[in-house]
């Protein structure tokens, strides 16, 4: 199965903040990003709606023509919002509300209560539910346990460590995927994944359904355009 190319606009809003105002139009890129080919949309609202505001996700979900996965911490607000507007996907992540970026996964057996009742409250939505992980087989369990639908691999430390030494660098996501797949997990997979780091993560774990890219692929759009940088990405994904 072909891995899907989810753009997260986060940066874009990110830009669209700094001045009071509609440019760039937020909507509009997303429109644009699934035109250029992007096979989903990805938001990670932050309490201190410093990028994504709340009330940009009607806008995005009433023009989403692909997959829409909305990401965060399930805080109250969270869970209002992903149930009153129903994505394709809820991706939960243990972001603390000021914390620059997401940089770790769940500890999925501390909070695998929570979790659970998190996951049936979005299952009861009919939102699909996919927790951030730790490539640790334990996490993967975990996320099963509590009656997740996919895990999604924190890549940060594998994008830290691909320039020295990308087996290694790769190997506990590969070991985790397997666990994950024997579990009947789906497996997606973000954090810092760029065009040099891509393909040889998605050619080292088998079965990767979604990819959420933000940062690099915005900034190399700088560069290259975005429909040209879009294409560079699914370029990667085979
Ligand atoms: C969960 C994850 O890895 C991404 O959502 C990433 O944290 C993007 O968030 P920022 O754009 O706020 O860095
Ligand atoms: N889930 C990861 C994501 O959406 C994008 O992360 P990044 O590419 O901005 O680091």
């Amino acid at each position: 199965m072909p891995t899907r190319l989810s753009v997260n606009i986060n940066k874009v809003a990110l830009i669209r903040n700094a001045r009071l105002g509609n440019l760039p139009n937020l909507v509009q890129v997303a429109k644009d990003c699934e035109r250029f080919g992007a096979e989903g949309i990805t938001v990670h609202p932050r309490p201190d709606e410093r990028h994504i505001r709340y009330s940009d996700i009607p806008q995005l979900k009433a023009v989403n023509t692909t997959e829409f996965n909305i990401e965060g911490n399930p805080t109250e607000k969270f869970m209002e919002l992903v149930q009153q507007h129903q994505p394709t996907q809820a991706t939960l992540v243990p972001d603390s509300p000021d914390v620059l970026t997401s940089d770790q996964g769940w500890d999925t057996i501390k909070h695998k209560a929570f979790l659970k009742d998190i996951t049936q409250q979005l299952h009861a939505s009919g939102v699909r539910v996919s927790v951030f992980v730790d490539p640790v087989a334990k996490y993967v369990e975990g996320a099963k346990e509590a009656g997740a639908d996919r895990i999604e691999f924190y890549t940060g430390d594998y994008a830290k460590q691909f320039e020295a030494n990308r087996e290694k660098a790769v190997a506990p996501h590969v070991q985790a995927a397997k666990v994950a797949r024997e579990a009947g997990l789906g497996i997606n997979a973000g954090h810092d994944l760029n065009l040099d780091n891509l393909r040889f993560y998605q050619e080292n774990i088998e079965g990767l359904l979604e990819v959420s890219i933000g940062h690099a692929l915005i900034s190399d759009a700088l560069y290259f355009g975005l429909s040209n940088t879009i294409q560079l990405y699914l370029r990667q994904l085979g």
